[in-house]
């Protein structure tokens, strides 16, 4: 099964985000379904089950995870349940003070009890150390699932 990649943008930072996550999943392997919260629900990607599920979102005022993102969880619950294997990362802003500062994300991972650690990114990503911090991210929530056995067999023969 592959992963799904599943996020809410409102202006381009967590889409971005969103895809230098996806590029590194594909590099390791992985095959994606990929899906926008608000343009695309899950019924509409086939089977929804997935062996990993990386959600993504920006923060809406005061910490609050946005509309299209909450729809999107319903639908995904209804259609598999509250899956284990979920890793939430997104972009905020901190001048919303720290009590706020990617607040969706943090909702998120916390309503579905999540083992990862999160990934939050100040804005747009952008540098060197934004980089690192993804690709790092990316690999540590890949590592528990292995590589061998989830990847995408006609990527290695390629
Ligand atoms: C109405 C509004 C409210 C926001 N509230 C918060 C907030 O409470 N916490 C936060 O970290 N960022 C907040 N932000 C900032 C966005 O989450 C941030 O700019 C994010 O990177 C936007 O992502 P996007 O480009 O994917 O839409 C808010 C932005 C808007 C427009």
């Amino acid at each position: 099964m592959p992963l799904l990649i599943a996020y809410a943008s409102l202006s381009g930072n967590t889409r971005d985000l969103a895809r230098q996550v996806r590029a590194r999943c594909e590099a390791r392997g992985h095959a994606v379904t990929w899906l926008e919260a608000g343009l695309h629900t899950p019924a509409e990607i086939g089977d929804p089950r997935h062996d990993l599920y990386l959600l993504g979102s920006w923060t809406d005022n005061a910490g609050r995870t946005p509309a299209e993102m909450k729809r999107f969880i319903g639908d995904l619950v209804a259609a598999v349940g509250r899956p284990a294997n979920v890793a939430v990362f997104g972009t905020g802003e901190t001048q919303w003070g720290e009590e706020y500062y990617c607040g969706a994300v943090r909702r998120i991972a916390r309503f579905f009890d999540s083992p990862f650690p999160t990934l939050e990114i100040e804005q747009m990503p952008h540098g060197q150390r934004d980089a690192l911090a993804i690709r790092r991210w990316t690999d540590q929530v890949l590592d528990t699932i292995g590589t061998d056995t989830h990847a995408d067999p006609a990527r290695h023969l390629a």
